[in-house]
């Protein structure tokens, strides 16, 4: 299906996304925008990815197919509930907010079951912000979609596809489920980030502490750096998933507290055997296996000696590379390799090379 027209509330880091990666797969999309930040829809505009910025909900075109709310949580339940009396009644509608509960009671009591489809693409990062937004975000990323019992079939299926021609895989769950899952695997993880630290601040007496702070600590404080607002909403609209999620965390760091306490060498051991074997067997294959500032991503075909080529034409124009990684995408039989680099100015020699030779970013 070719879709042409969509609007969007909120042209941030998941907004500017879907909007560059909707203009990559359908070029002659007409992109209508509301966001309250003029420089970002300048921008957006000027780059040729939106067509233009709205003031208000009543702007928006009548031709919508497809709408995205793209604020945080809670402000896309407002909006959802100001759009309701007013939008045509061809216009589907979803969200991308990181919690679905809510938004899905919202949508039920406002009797818009059968036209709103609750999203949340499995990717993203601690920036914010159009300019932080990029046509690859979402690419071979999980995206999860909760609609409800009156979301009809062909709906589902339009939306599937939708999400598959922007390179996304598409994953439907029950709202419960997702709310349990993320706070496991996203909100609880934001929770610990941010106060280990808090943690680190504390105990920092003397500023020492955190010079010493290496790549481990690195690791899993990244996502402390995430926007305050968007994680105050979203806390407070998963509260009991997360406050059950926090309360087997207590009782995890209680046992291995205990085992120290005892002095219990294998209480120790079986943790990182027992966690290290679950790790191991997570799969990597979806989403960003980098995150650099200055990094690139280009299509390859699965064939012995890509990388190679790549390395060599980079290598013998003292390019460096600081990593590489490639999002397999299984059902099309090519990936996407990511190179980060470690200066910009390798980063724009490399995107020049690796045009000249051809290769598809
Ligand atoms: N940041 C991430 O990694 C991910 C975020 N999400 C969800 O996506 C949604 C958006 O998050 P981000 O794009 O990261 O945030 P962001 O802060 O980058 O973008 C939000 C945008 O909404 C605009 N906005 C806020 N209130 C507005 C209003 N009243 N009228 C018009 N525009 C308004 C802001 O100016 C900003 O440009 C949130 O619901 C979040 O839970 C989902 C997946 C990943
Ligand atoms: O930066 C990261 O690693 C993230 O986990 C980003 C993220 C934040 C919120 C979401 O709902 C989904 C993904």
């Amino acid at each position: 299906m070719e879709w042409k027209n969509f609007t969007l509330i909120g042209l941030g880091l998941i907004g500017g996304s879907i909007a560059k990666a909707i203009k990559k797969a359908y070029p002659r999309a007409k992109i209508s925008v509301l966001e309250k930040d003029q420089h970002s829809v300048e921008m957006a505009i000027s780059e040729g990815i939106i067509e233009k910025g709205l003031q208000s909900i009543e702007e928006i075109p009548s031709d919508t197919e497809l709408l995205f709310l793209c604020t945080p949580v809670e402000w896309n339940r407002i909006f959802l509930r100001e759009l309701a009396p007013k939008l045509s009644s061809h216009t589907l509608l979803t969200d991308v907010g990181s919690t679905k509960s809510s938004i899905m009671k919202e949508a039920e009591a406002l009797g818009l079951s059968s036209r709103f489809c609750g999203g949340h693409p499995m990717a993203g990062s601690e920036s914010s912000g159009y300019k932080a937004s990029d046509s690859l975000l979402l690419e071979n990323a999980y995206y999860l979609l909760t609609p409800g019992q009156g979301f009809p079939t062909e709906s589902i299926e339009k939306m599937k596809s939708f999400l598959s021609s922007i390179g996304s895989i598409p994953f439907v769950m029950s709202p419960e489920e997702h709310d349990k899952s993320v706070a496991c695997v996203s909100h609880l993880p934001h929770l610990i980030a941010a106060s280990l630290v808090k943690l680190l601040k504390e105990e920092d007496e003397k500023g020492t502490m955190k010079k010493l702070a290496a790549g481990g600590f690195k690791d899993i404080s990244r996502i402390a750096s995430s926007s305050p607002i968007m994680w105050q909403q979203i806390c407070l609209s998963n509260k009991e998933p997360i406050l059950q999620m926090i309360a087997h965390y207590q009782d995890l760091l209680e046992e291995i507290k205990a085992s120290i306490e005892k002095e219990e060498p294998q209480g120790i051991a079986e943790l990182f055997r027992e966690s290290g074997e679950y790790r191991n067997s997570m799969d990597s294959s979806a989403q960003g296996l980098i995150h650099s500032e200055y990094a690139i991503s280009l299509h390859v075909q699965d064939h012995p000696g890509a990388i190679s080529i790549i390395s060599t034409i980079l290598a013998s124009n003292m390019v460096s590379i600081r990593n590489l990684g490639i999002n397999h995408n299984r059902e099309k039989g090519e990936g996407a390799l990511q190179i980060s680099f470690y200066t910009g100015e390798d980063c724009e020699m490399a995107k020049k090379l690796l045009h000249k030779y051809g290769f598809i970013f």
